[in-house]
């Protein structure tokens, strides 16, 4: 597996693989690594000629500074288990390397952006769309695989490669779960043990949801439920709990038909924020 910190590094090599008439798939990550990103991998590896797995803390999408200073980093280890998992190349650049300048841009992605973790982290999505385009201009990828545990961040990205024409299929795989259900995250590794018995709740209360939903409890009482269940276990401090259109993002006051309606969710379990999500 071939390791690049440079942008001219990574084209050339990729413009090799290009004149061989190679496939590229391309999984973004901010590092951490779990079986959540290896998934990710496994499919590219499925469809592509060549993977490459970028690993980089973007900075400009975080409006948390803490949250960027404790972003855990590991990137000996995120490198062992790409090659273990098949990766062709990682590209790992510095902050200087992908922003030698400050970046003046703005990508406004509207009403999906005003919503949920766009409204909790202003200036986040900004920050997505910017670095996303960035990688994609690196790496022109056949294909780009996200995770669906970032539902909203999906969506935006479906925009953002409507909008600028990308030449790239989007393909957006499962949440990987644990075994209690918890969804994988780079920043479960900030829980300490007392924290990381908790935070199962948070899809335990998604599905107790879902499954109300179904049967055909309405919309705002549900929402009073979880909300309530969030508040009897002290640790959580719950941000958003909401019943959206998977398409628009927006709230809904009754559920659609199947395969429209999305939870998602967004707690604090002491000082780390997690987020989660349920389609139906
Ligand atoms: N449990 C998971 N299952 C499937 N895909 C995942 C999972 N967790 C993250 N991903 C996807 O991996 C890609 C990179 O995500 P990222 O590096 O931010 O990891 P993360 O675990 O979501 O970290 P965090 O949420 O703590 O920032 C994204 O497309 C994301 O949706
Ligand atoms: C897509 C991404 C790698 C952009 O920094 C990040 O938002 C993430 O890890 O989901
Ligand atoms: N997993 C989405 C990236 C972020 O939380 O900044």
């Amino acid at each position: 597996m071939e390791v690049f910190t440079s942008i001219k590094g990574l084209r050339s090599f990729l413009d090799q693989q290009l004149l061989q008439q190679k496939t590229v798939g391309l999984i973004p990550t901010m590092g951490a690594l779990h079986e959540g990103h290896i998934s990710l991998v496994d499919a590219s590896i499925k469809q592509n000629d060549v993977t490459v797995s970028s690993i980089f803390v973007n900075p400009t999408q975080f409006n948390n500074p803490e949250d960027l200073l404790k972003y855990p980093r590991t990137l000996a280890e995120d490198c062992a288990m790409l090659e273990k998992a098949g990766c062709t190349a990682v590209f790992a650049p510095s902050v200087e390397e992908m922003y030698p300048e400050k970046s003046s841009l703005v990508i406004n992605f509207g009403t999906l952006e005003s919503v949920m973790e766009g409204a909790s982290r202003p200036g986040h999505f900004n920050g997505v769309g910017i670095v996303v385009s960035k990688l994609f201009h690196i790496v022109s990828p056949h294909r780009a695989y996200f995770g669906q545990k970032d539902l909203q961040q999906v969506s935006i990205i479906q925009r953002l490669v409507a909008d600028l024409a990308f030449n790239l299929e989007l393909i957006v795989c499962p949440t990987i779960r644990e075994t209690d259900g918890l969804a994988m995250s780079s920043r479960n590794r900030r829980l300490n043990d007392a924290e990381r018995n908790i935070a199962p709740h948070i899809y335990r209360i998604l599905e107790d949801a879902k499954k109300d939903l179904v049967a055909g409890i309405n919309v705002k009482e549900v929402i009073a439920a979880a909300t309530h269940a969030f508040s009897t276990i002290p640790e959580f401090t719950l941000d958003y709990f909401e019943v959206v259109d998977v398409k628009t993002l927006q709230p809904i006051s009754e559920i659609g038909s199947a395969g429209t309606n999305a939870i998602c969710v967004a707690a604090f379990l002491g000082p780390v924020r997690l987020i989660d999500n349920v389609v139906f």
